[in-house]
Parts: structure tokens; sequence; C-alpha cells
């Protein structure tokens, strides 16, 4: 039975694409709780973005294949309904912006997925009011997207998913495409959707910001879980991240390379003055 109080849980889940030797996904097991932000990192290719479809239904549904566990969303089994459906709850923002962007104004890109959930006109306005506003881009309603910057695409591509009022908000590698000022806008967009007690998955390979953004770390390799705790958690295990080809943020390298370093002198000096010397050093270096 699922648990009601989480806002997904994911139970056993396996998936292989048609025609592959292998699963994609191994026994996945994991819940994420109302209001959470949960950050997903690993390798390229490891089935992040499989992952994340499974939540929405995509996978199966859309994109086919063999499909074992389960996936609930607020007590919901996602693959029991349609994808329409789960849009409902469920808002995907992917990778590239201008890719998700068709209509001729800001305004008709907020209304354009609203459209497609049958949501009233009059019930559209107030909606594309909120949704811009809670991404920064109020007064743009007129423009065209295609005038915008990236990390403004991106915003608007995420006030589009707002409009239907999801309760959960995945991202898949949002700002990938972005530049470090376009990053900084769609992080800070996250911070406020988390104020108003979004649950949320994000992709990543940006673990400087997943690691300052996310409540919990979910490190996928090869299809497995093989950490999942908070970011302090797991950007502190550095030996098992780099066995995976993963990093954690540079603040954390550095003092583990430093630390590292001056242990091995420490414990060769016998002297307190010596070893006063090597932490002055260590401290002035960082
Ligand atoms: N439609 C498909 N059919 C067959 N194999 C697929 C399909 N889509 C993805 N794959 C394969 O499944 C594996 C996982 O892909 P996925 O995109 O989920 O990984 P990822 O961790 O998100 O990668 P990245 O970091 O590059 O986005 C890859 O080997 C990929 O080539």
């Amino acid at each position: 039975m699922p648990d009601s109080k989480k806002a997904i849980e994911v139970s056993g889940l396996s998936f292989q694409y048609p025609d592959t030797d292998e699963k994609v996904l191994k026994n996945i097991n994991f819940s994420v709780d109302h209001g959470e932000i949960l950050g997903i990192i690993g390798p390229t290719g490891v089935g992040k973005s499989t992952l994340a479809m499974c939540i929405n239904g995509l996978v199966p549904q859309v994109i086919s294949g063999e499909l074992e566990g389960k996936v609930y969303v607020k007590g919901m089994d996602v693959h029991q309904g349609n994808v329409a459906k789960m849009s409902e709850h469920v808002g995907f923002v992917f990778q590239e912006p201008e890719n998700q962007l068709s209509q001729m104004t800001i305004e008709e890109e907020v209304a354009f997925g609203m459209g497609n959930l049958g949501v009233p006109r009059k019930e559209m306005e107030p909606r594309i009011k909120d949704a811009l506003q809670q991404v920064g881009l109020s007064g743009f309603e007129k423009r065209s997207p295609l005038a915008l910057s990236g990390g403004q695409q991106q915003r608007l591509a995420i006030a589009a998913v707002l409009a239907m009022r999801p309760t959960i908000l995945i991202m898949d590698e949002p700002t990938s495409m972005l530049d470090p000022k376009g990053k900084n806008e769609v992080y800070s967009v996250l911070r406020n959707l988390k104020d108003y007690g979004m649950t949320g998955i994000i992709i990543d390979h940006e673990v400087e910001r997943i690691a300052e953004y996310c409540d919990r770390v979910l490190v996928l390799s090869e299809g497995e879980i093989q950490m999942l705790g908070t970011s302090s958690e797991v950007f502190t295990e550095i030996e098992k991240l780099h066995e995976l080809t993963l990093h954690a943020p540079q603040v954390t390298e550095f003092l583990y390379q430093y630390n590292r370093e001056f242990d091995q002198e420490l414990k060769l000096s016998t002297k307190l003055e010596e070893s006063i010397k090597i932490l002055e050093s260590a401290y002035k270096g960082v």
C-alpha cells in the first residue's frame, strides 16, 4: 500500500528499453516528502532522465519498455493513470528552454499548457499573472519568448508549468544550457517555489547548487541508487564520489585535499610547535 503522507514513493522500480540488453533502472526504492527538494546526480547515461520520466508516467506510457515495480504520486499509482492526468500533479521542465516554447507571446506561452488541461479562459488570467510573478517575469506578457535571454526562457518554461498548478515539479538539467547568470536565475526561482511548499526533483551536474538548494541528494550510477542522504552526508563521502567519477562542491574538495595533506604531516610531527606551524600554513592557504 502507498504511504499517502509521501509526495512521491518509488518501490522496486526496474525498467528496460526495448532492444537493449540490460535494465537501465534496477530495483530503485526511495520516497520524497511533501515540500522536499530532492537533487539527483550521477554520471552521464546512468538513467537519471529515465527515472524522472517514470515519475510522471511518460515511461512506460509514451516511451515504452519493460517496467517492474510501482511509482506513487500523492498515493496515486502513476502507471495506472494517463500522462495528461498526471500533468495536473507533476510538472516537467526539460533541458533546452527554446524547445519548450512555441507561442507568439509570453502570456500565450503560459496559457498553452492550461489550454490542454481544459482550464477555462477566465481562470487563466489570474494564473498567468501569478505564474509570471513567481518567476520574476511580470510585465513581459506581450513580448515574444524569443526575445528573452536563456535564463528568462527557462523561467518562462517554469511559469508555463506552474500555471497548470502542479504540486510536484521535476526539472531535468534545467540549467545545463545556461550561463552562470541564467543558472542563478533558475535556482532562485527554485528557492521561491520551496518557500511556497512545492515538492521538487532536480537533476543536475551542478553539485554546488544541488548542495545549496536541495534537502537531500540521490546519487544514481549504473541504474542503481549508490547514495541517498542530506547534502552534507553525501558530499562528505568524497572517496565514494570519486569512485563514481563524481565530485563534491569545490570548497569541500579543497578542504578534503588540505586535510589529507596536513593530517599526514601532523602525524609525522611530534612537537607542538611544528604542528602549529603546519596548521598555520594550511589556514593561510585557505
Ligand atoms: N528511448 C531509448 N531507447 C533505448 N535506450 C535509451 C532510450 N533513451 C535512453 N536510452 C539509454 O538509456 C540509458 C540511460 O539514459 P538516460 O537519458 O536516462 O540517462 P541520464 O543519466 O539522464 O543521462 P544524461 O546525464 O546524459 O542526461 C543510456 O544508455 C541511454 O542511451
